[in-house]
């Protein structure tokens, strides 16, 4: 029988115990893997250990689909009208809306978010996503098209079935969110990997799944590597749709995966290398501090960062004086999460540290100018001080490859056709920010970036209700709002004859 951890937190935003399970969730039970395994969870801020969690494999998997698949023919999918999958969704959100500051913590502890930023930013819009989808279990419909006097045709938007969800360590409990809610306001039966690197929070959501009075079936979470969890449900016969959020490296093999199997339908999430446009006339004040949050924000792992900040010559020398002020002060309020002041977290893990020190020493040794940071900041964990680079040209590492931590790099450009070729020309298409006063040009440029989502004066301002996806190598499919129930439900067109003979 697998048990709980319990994580005692006795720091300045959080006081008190977190109890987390450590097995796996199927069928409505905490199991232990068929082949007993476990995997060390570690603090980023530290490096130490916080607790082990099961890891599950791919027979594991094979037990989770057939559980999901007994609950979507009796007790959920078309089983269960729309009404109540609602109920039952917006009380699992109330339920994390209860716990929101043990979740909060969670994420602090595992991902090393700000305690204030993980429970404001991440658990709020968790909770919120969740809410919203629960709203629309009961508002999923077909349309009846016109045809002829004899015929009445319809459609319905019906489940797949069973699908796979696999989920990074930047967002745990968002990336979740965004995918669970509306996999379960369609009548979906799931199966969820969460990153090995932070799998608390959603073990921790798991307890509640139950306690909010989910069947059994409905939501199984398998922890694991994604080389065998990962990979079995990208694999799986009887799983008909895959969601995936992570690398692009690794969404090409979950594609591949399905071509090779059910061709199962696959949407994907992935990288991102996203422009910050900055004309001469913009609202100085207001576009560093957006700047600012679009490149830092959860420590550069973003897929949508503005890490390519491209700065009109007129007022490049103002920028720069004021950005690198605004990331002095980050510097200053970089550290243990939960601390009230702390706005700058570590890296999620080793692998991650070294992967963001190799791109710095090859911007170094590319001829690029360390501007400001550029360094380990302390000496434990996985803390990396906020670094701009500037005298950069396209061709280096740091401007081409996402590298997904504190790294910006500072273009100056002089013209908007110039630098919407620059913005442009990019493997990736994942979000763009443009900052000027001139509204119709900053809406020309808005309309001119290859990217799922734009955003003028403004930045990462992504909503539940809104469309967000990726263009080019970002991705294929859009989650969030109206168009991710398209993405959970297959259309069938019902053809009834009332009149026509032969
Ligand atoms: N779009 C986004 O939000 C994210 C992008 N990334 C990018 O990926 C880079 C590498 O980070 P990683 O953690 O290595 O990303 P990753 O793509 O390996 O991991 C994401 C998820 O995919 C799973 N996975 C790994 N290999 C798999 C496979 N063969 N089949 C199925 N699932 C598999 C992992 O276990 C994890 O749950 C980052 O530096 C960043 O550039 C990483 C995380 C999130
Ligand atoms: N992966 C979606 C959210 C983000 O990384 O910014």
């Amino acid at each position: 029988m697998p048990g709980t951890t319990t994580i005692d937190i006795d720091a300045a935003s959080y006081k008190g115990s977190v109890s987390v399970p450590t097995g796996l969730f199927i069928d409505g039970k905490w199991v232990d893997p068929v082949e007993p395994d476990t995997i060390d969870v570690i603090n980023p801020s530290t490096g130490k250990k916080i607790a082990a969690v099961s890891l599950g494999s791919a027979k594991d998997v094979d037990i989770a689909v057939k559980a999901a698949q007994k609950a979507y023919k009796t007790t959920w999918g078309l089983k269960c009208p729309g009404s109540q999958r609602s109920r039952l969704i917006i009380r699992l959100a109330d339920l994390m809306e209860r716990d929101i500051d043990q979740f909060a913590a969670l994420e602090s502890l595992n991902a090393g978010k700000p305690f204030n930023v993980a429970r404001n930013g991440d658990m709020a819009g968790s909770i919120k996503h969740i809410r919203y989808f629960g709203g629309w279990a009961d508002k999923v419909q077909g349309k009846t098209i016109e045809s002829s006097e004899n015929k009445l045709a319809y459609t319905r938007h019906e489940p797949y079935g069973v699908v796979g969800q696999i989920i990074p360590w930047n967002f745990p409990m968002l990336m979740l969110a965004w995918k669970v809610g509306p996999a379960l306001a369609t009548g979906n039966c799931i199966i969820l990997k969460p990153s090995e690197v932070t799998p608390l929070s959603a073990l921790k959501f798991a307890e509640l799944v139950a306690e909010a009075g989910f069947p059994p079936g409905v939501v199984n979470v398998v922890n694991g590597y994604g080389v065998t969890v990962g990979q079995a449900i990208s694999e799986h016969m009887h799983i008909s749709k895959v969601a995936f959020t992570g690398s692009t490296l690794v969404g090409r093999k979950v594609l591949e995966a399905s071509a090779r199997t059910n061709l199962k339908v696959v949407t994907l999430e992935l990288g991102g290398k996203s422009p910050t446009v900055i004309f001469d006339d913009c609202n100085l004040e207001q576009t560093i501090k957006w700047a600012t949050r679009a490149m830092y924000g959860n420590m550069g792992q973003s897929c949508v960062a503005g890490t390519r900040i491209f700065v009109q010559e007129g007022i490049y020398d103002q920028f720069m004086e004021k950005f690198t002020a605004m990331v002095k002060g980050l510097t200053a309020a970089t550290g243990d999460p939960f601390l009230g002041t702390t706005m700058h977290g570590p890296q999620v893990s080793q692998v991650q540290f070294d992967r963001i020190m190799g791109y710095i020493a090859s911007g170094k040794s590319d001829g690029a100018t360390v501007h400001i940071g550029g360094e380990r900041h302390g000496t434990e964990g996985f803390f990396i001080q906020p670094t701009i680079f500037t005298d950069v040209t396209p061709d280096m590492k740091i401007v081409k490859e996402e590298i997904f931590g504190p790294v910006a790099a500072v273009l100056k450009f002089k013209t908007e056709e110039e630098v919407i070729e620059a913005a442009n020309a990019t493997e990736y298409g994942l979000s763009a920010c443009v900052f000027s006063e001139n509204i119709g040009r900053a809406i020309r440029v808005a309309h001119a970036f290859e990217s799922g989502s734009t955003f003028v004066n403004s930045a990462q301002l992504i909503e539940c209700s809104i469309p967000f996806g990726g263009y080019k190598a970002s991705g294929i499919g859009r989650e969030h709002g109206e168009y991710a129930l398209e993405t959970y439900t297959q259309v069938k067109a019902v053809h009834v004859n009332i009149g026509l003979t032969i």
